[in-house]
């Protein structure tokens, strides 16, 4: 594993206006270095920044101040090289398991036969091959979080960035899929950046455990 950091944040500052004209601090002065191959957690209380973190480094947001770098490029909009998961995997309910899984292809996104191999692959790693045609409701909360991470990971990114990916699931679910992530990460190359207020799942998943402080959010401790 290479030492050189993938992503990047130098000195990241993130303001937002409120429709009152308050400024809000949502980062401030946040440098951070993850490293290729890495599984990174973000941990800290309500309102601290890692959401807003998340999507600076997933090109969802621009910065106020500073750079947010991807292979030492800035970072200004989404990119296929970063794939994202958030808390409700929000599926279309009309496509089946793997139409879902495979809709970059239908979005022009993604080649059909690159997407269906891909596919393959994924689900059968999930363990979701033989729900492949069922259709969003016929699945539990765990399985449709399963379907979520796959698509994400269809486009094959260097980057999975989860946001609480797990928050709204039952404990025993919630255990089951923390094992089968970990069990993904190591299987293959990919840089997976995971944001929780969880301090037993941070400790569980972290490589990497990043803390961070609320108002301002800004980085309190770094473990590796
Ligand atoms: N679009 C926005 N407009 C104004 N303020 C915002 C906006 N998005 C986030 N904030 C503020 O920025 C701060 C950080 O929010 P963020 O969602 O990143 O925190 P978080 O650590 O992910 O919180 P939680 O754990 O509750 O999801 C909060 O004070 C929040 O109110």
């Amino acid at each position: 594993m290479s030492n050189t950091p993938l992503i990047s944040l130098r000195n990241v500052t993130k303001e937002f206006e409120t429709k009152s004209g308050e400024v809000i601090t949502a980062l401030s002065d946040v440098s951070l270095d993850i490293n290729r191959g890495s599984f990174v957690t973000l941990l800290g209380p309500s309102g601290c920044g890692k959401s807003t973190l998340l999507r600076l480094v997933g090109g969802l947001l621009e910065k106020t101040h500073g750079q947010v770098l991807l292979d030492g490029q800035e970072i200004s909009s989404p990119t296929s090289k970063i794939g994202m998961v958030f808390q409700s995997p929000a599926l279309l309910p009309w496509r089946t398991v793997r139409e879902n899984v495979t809709i970059a292809a239908d979005l022009g996104k993604l080649g059909r036969k690159e997407a269906e191999k891909a596919a393959d692959h994924y689900l059968e790693m999930v363990g979701l091959k033989a729900f492949e045609t069922k259709y969003p409701s016929e699945l539990s909360g765990g399985m449709q979080q399963r379907v979520g991470i796959t698509r994400a990971l269809v486009h094959d990114p260097d980057v999975l960035l989860m946001d609480e990916p797990f928050a709204a699931l039952d404990a025993m679910t919630r255990d089951h899929l923390q094992v089968e992530l970990q069990r993904l990460w190591m299987a293959g190359d990919k840089t997976i950046v995971f944001v929780t207020h969880s301090i037993p799942e941070a400790v569980f998943l972290a490589d990497d455990l990043v803390v961070l402080d609320a108002r301002p959010g800004r980085v309190a401790e770094h473990l590796k």
